[in-house]
């Protein structure tokens, strides 16, 4: 073992993958990041940072620039995720006993705009070529205890997926992006997190009440509820279905947390960071029986609600003015545009920024996430209000919901949604997930209870409980 850091990149055949990324979610272990085709999917571990506090942003991000600032590189392929690589996952808390960590795979495979990656990292050291990654690849793939038991009906993935020893049938045969009637899970049991919605709607009341007083704009309540799955509850097969079915969302899968965001906190690819602000949200069953076409009721309701464009434009005003000091150069949306996901429209305003050099460089994606981290979108306004409000009211220690979720690479490039629409994976039979909603003056309890219920769906019908 030498402590020298090497990663060996090489291109795949693009061809030999036409299920794109979503193909290669066939572990329950399987670090993902994935929208449509393109992703990254991470397979083993050889290093792992952790942290809590207020400063694991700072930590994780001086952590992972001295481990590549000496690593050996190989990469013929030179995009943004080749090379060496981390998966992450944040608390949303400084206060959360959760554990934040940065993961770095055996091997990661990467897909965007048709090309095709692997590539191998390790601390060992024995040779590192095209071969050694190839079979290394293999190997994780092959060794599936079993076929994540998904039953008939759903996408399925295989032990041995190609049957032939090739990789390209690998991803031919695993077909992430076919979509069926979802069977529901034999026996699975939905219980009440920390909170009874009684009890939770009585804390909307109390935030709209303080709101109202005018100490905070906006505050974000969240709730819990829990799974349990007799069967057991499959990584793999819930993150091919979050992947098909929400094909707008970024997928992530990251030690037991997984979802499937329609937030992008910050995206970073050279000098340009963009990021997709959602706040404003209306359940699509809610356009049953209306007259005309359901996307005219979702402009009319959401673009045309005061209330609802009020909580966007503070969404908007926390992430751009956080990001400004790095900026040299950044335009948002004037009009927000209406985001339609499968169970619900959001508004929604994308923004670009060019990054401006600071001291002679360009900032990390862990750097703006420590300015932008939590936005108005998952906490509220001012911040350290709602924060404080939040932990009075919601008697829930969030763990990684609504924290950053991401991957990184070594030249500061990455994409970090936040952790909504998703759950942590307990046990092997538990789910925790969550969800939550943006209160302002005029939110009305039960209309926010039905809106959790519509940001869980997702997860739901991933899991294969009917919602
Ligand atoms: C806090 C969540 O959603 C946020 C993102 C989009 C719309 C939201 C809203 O309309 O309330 C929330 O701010 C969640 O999904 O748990």
């Amino acid at each position: 073992m030498t402590s020298t850091f090497r990663t060996l990149t090489v291109p795949l055949d693009g061809k030999d993958f036409p299920g794109g990324l979503p193909a290669f979610l066939v572990r329950d272990d399987v670090l993902c990041w994935t929208r449509r085709e393109a992703g990254l999917a991470g397979f083993g571990e050889i290093a792992r940072f952790t942290a809590t506090g207020p400063d694991r942003f700072l930590e994780a991000d001086i952590w992972w620039r001295h481990l590549v600032l000496e690593a050996e590189v190989a990469d013929s392929v030179e995009l943004p995720g080749t090379g060496p690589v981390a998966f992450g996952s944040f608390a949303f808390s400084k206060t959360s006993a959760h554990e934040s960590r940065l993961i770095v795979p055996e091997i990661a495979v990467g897909v965007r705009d048709g090309q095709v990656w692997l590539t191998q990292l390790t601390f060992d050291d024995g040779p590192l070529t095209e071969d050694t990654a190839r079979a290394a690849l293999d190997r994780w793939l092959r060794s599936v205890a079993a076929p994540s038991a998904a039953p008939p009906g759903r996408t399925t993935a295989a032990a041995d997926p190609a049957g032939d020893g090739t990789l390209g049938a690998v991803a031919t045969k695993g077909g992430g992006a076919v979509v069926r009637p979802l069977p529901l899970a034999a026996g699975a049991t939905l219980h009440t997190g920390s909170l009874s919605e009684e009890a939770w709607m009585a804390a909307v009341e109390a935030g709209v009440a303080e709101i109202r007083t005018g100490a905070l704009e906006k505050l974000v309540l969240a709730r819990d509820v829990v799974a349990t799955i007799p069967s057991g509850v499959h990584a793999a097969d819930v993150l091919r279905e979050l992947a098909a079915r929400y094909r707008e969302c970024w997928t992530y899968g990251v030690d037991g947390l997984v979802g499937a965001t329609p937030e992008m906190l910050i995206q970073v690819e050279g000098r340009t960071a963009q990021a997709r602000v959602l706040a404003g949200t209306l359940d699509r069953r809610d356009a049953h029986g209306e007259d005309g076409l359901p996307m005219d009721y979702a402009t009319r309701v959401l673009a045309g609600s005061e209330k609802q464009r009020h909580e966007h434009e503070i969404a908007i005003q926390s992430l751009t003015t956080q990001l400004a000091p790095f900026s040299e150069a950044m335009n948002a949306h004037d009009e927000p545009f209406i985001l339609e996901l499968p169970n619900v429209w959001h508004l929604a305003s994308d923004v670009k920024a060019e990054l401006a050099e600071i001291e002679g460089h360009v900032p990390t994606c862990l750097a703006l996430i420590n300015a932008l981290h939590p936005t108005a979108a998952v906490c509220g306004t001012p911040t350290q209000v709602a924060g404080a409000l939040i932990r009075k009211l919601e008697h829930l220690d969030r763990g990684p919901y609504a924290g950053p979720v991401g991957w990184l690479d070594a030249a500061g490039n990455g994409e970090w949604g936040i952790a909504l629409r998703g759950a942590v994976i307990e046990s092997p039979d538990t789910v925790r997930l969550y969800a939550g909603c943006g209160i302002v003056d005029g939110s009305q309890p039960e209309a926010e209870l039905a809106e959790t219920w519509a940001k869980f769906r997702p997860m739901l019908e991933s899991l294969g409980i009917s919602s």
